[in-house]
């Protein structure tokens, strides 16, 4: 597997992907035509802010399987794209949380106090103690547009300056605003009452020139803005203009709508703003937090399996995490095994849940059913993203079932796949950490699903498994283990062999033409 690291990551996160085995290639600046022609070549693409995975890129990433985002924003991946193509996409959420709030309390600060002008005529010899007159943090009435991780980190370090902190953000609850200290308001009064507005949400349709002349013009007259979120959120054109009128005294801007900004960019020069160069998540710690959570992505999604940081399926908190984690792999040897019993086109999947883990969201769950069971029939690499949508476009239908009485085991996890001809039925349960099929069928048996399994249903009778032993024997397979169970049903049995080689088709033919044998199946999981 080959790993394209660019945008300068930094190489703790290196060291984890190589120290699995990956072949990781760093580059500090990638101009977006060498991307191009690069990317051909790699499995997994990790990148910061600079870099823009386009449709074309993703177009030419061809073995593309997931796209590390060492940060939080992904408006510079085409996420829709890469979705359609079953590509992972994740970011680290909160790697770089604390830097970007600690910079923004920094710019508010410098905003406030002149501080890098100050600096810039003091280091030129100049002693202006009379212009550089600030204003206070405390006291004043800060609006927070965005109440998220780092909004709400805003909303800490700002109380502990005297801040009276109001906040808008319509999917936060009262509850939580009250939580953090902040009195909820409209986008109006945050318009209307704040000394100092900063914004920290994702640019959106919605939050797309959120701040233009029409509110701008609605502000207290000397109001600081900041924006250490994405350009655009703040029309750049009309806060210069709004600066210009004196309307705004003061603005501290980190990120642009075009980056790096253009020499003839409206806010250049202005007096009153700070700017920096999209420096919010550059701290040692958090482009060290960031690596390691985008390498530690990598690392599962390669080894197939799901991604708690996955922007593109459905998101999973690390609660939930830890109570499902341990049954994905079975999960998806059982949809393996049952698409492969199944024989035909599936007509519907249903996983059904016993126990305990029915507590929590088992989505994630019927997906790694999904993907092993269409893993090995399909040209495309299945994953945790594309296995829903790409059973719906084989008209699949999916169910989920719960239940919380237990019998036999105190969770289970029974898989029931149908095609027009007949329902396969497995059952799994985990022992311990590990995972063990122990129903087929309705048939008892115990059988690891990291084997690779021959599976008979025959007639009870004597001399049928002496035969299929020979048979065996004679073509040079050796059997490490052997199970034959049957159901109440009197009459039939099943065997289930364990086997140390593939077993090839002539052989496969001779055991299914044993008399009393009614079919055999060859599991093999190596195709997963
Ligand atoms: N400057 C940097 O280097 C830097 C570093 C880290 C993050 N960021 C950016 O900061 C922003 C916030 O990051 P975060 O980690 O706090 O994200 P987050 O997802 O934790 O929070 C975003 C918040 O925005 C709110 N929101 C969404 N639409 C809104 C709307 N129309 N009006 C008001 N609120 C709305 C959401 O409800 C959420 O609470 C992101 O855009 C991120 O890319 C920049
Ligand atoms: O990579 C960076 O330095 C910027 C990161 C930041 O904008 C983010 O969204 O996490």
């Amino acid at each position: 597997m080959k790993i394209l690291a660019a945008d300068g990551v930094s190489p703790k996160g290196i060291e984890i992907l190589r120290n699995e085995g990956y072949e990781v290639v760093v580059k500090d600046k990638l101009p977006a035509d060498e991307l191009l022609a690069i990317i051909g070549e790699y499995d997994a693409l990790i990148v910061r802010s600079a870099s823009k995975v386009t449709k074309e890129v993703l177009e030419a990433g061809k073995n593309l399987k997931i796209i590390g985002r060492a940060g939080v924003g992904v408006d510079n991946i085409d996420v829709a794209e890469a979705t359609a193509r079953g590509i992972v996409v994740i970011n680290s959420p909160g790697g770089n949380t604390i830097a970007a709030t600690e910079h923004t309390m920094g710019m508010m600060l410098a905003m406030a106090r002149h501080i890098p002008i100050a600096n810039e005529t003091t280091q030129k010899g100049e002693w202006n103690r009379k212009k550089y007159v600030g204003v206070e943090l405390r006291g004043k009435t800060l609006g927070i547009v965005g109440l998220g991780r780092i909004g709400a980190g805003i909303a800490k370090r700002a109380q502990a300056f005297e801040m009276d902190v109001i906040g808008y953000d319509p999917y936060v609850t009262e509850d939580r605003a009250k939580a953090m200290g902040v009195r909820l308001a409209s986008l109006d009064d945050i318009v209307a009452e704040s000394d100092f507005i900063t914004v920290h949400m994702p640019l959106t349709a919605e939050t797309r020139n959120m701040f233009n002349k029409d509110n701008l013009h609605k502000m207290k007259k000397g109001v600081r803005l900041i924006n250490c979120a994405r350009g655009g959120i703040i029309n750049e054109q009309d806060l210069a203009d709004a600066v210009k009128e004196g309307i705004v005294a003061g603005a501290a801007i980190d990120v642009f709508t075009s980056e790096p900004m253009p020499a003839d960019h409206p806010l250049l020069g202005l007096p009153g703003v700070v700017l920096t160069p999209h420096l919010g998540a550059s701290t040692v710690e958090a482009q060290i937090g960031v690596s390691i959570d985008v390498a530690e992505g990598i690392r599962a999604h390669l080894k197939g399996e799901p991604v708690m940081t996955a922007v593109n399926m459905a998101p999973v908190s690390l609660q939930v995490m830890n109570v499902i984690k341990p049954y994905f792999d079975l999960a998806e040897r059982l949809g393996c095994m049952a698409g492969a019993l199944a024989e035909g086109p599936v007509k519907t999947v249903e996983a059904e849940y016993t126990g305990e883990i029915t507590d929590v969201s088992t989505k994630l769950l019927t997906t790694a059913v999904l993907k092993g069971m269409l893993n090995p029939i399909l040209e495309t690499a299945v994953n945790y993203v594309n296995a829903p949508s790409l059973a719906k476009e084989r008209g699949i239908t999916v169910r989920e079932v719960k239940n919380k009485e237990t019998a036999n085991f105190s969770n289970l996890l029974t898989v029931r796949v149908s095609t027009e001809k007949k329902t396969v039925t497995l059952q799994g349960a985990l022992f311990g950490t590990e995972g063990r099929i122990v129903t087929i069928d309705g048939y008892r048996v115990d059988v690891d699903p990291h084997k690779r399994i021959l599976v008979c249903p025959h007639t009870n009778c004597p001399g049928i498994i002496g035969k299929v032993g020979s048979i065996m024997g004679d073509a040079g397979i050796n059997i490490s283990g052997m199970q034959v169970s049957k159901t109440e049903q009197e009459g039939t049995n099943i065997m289930v062999l364990i086997v140390d080689n593939d077993i090839p088709d002539d052989v496969m033919a001779k055991v299914k033409s044993v008399d009393g044998i009614f079919g055999a199946k060859l599991i093999n999981f190596d195709l997963l």
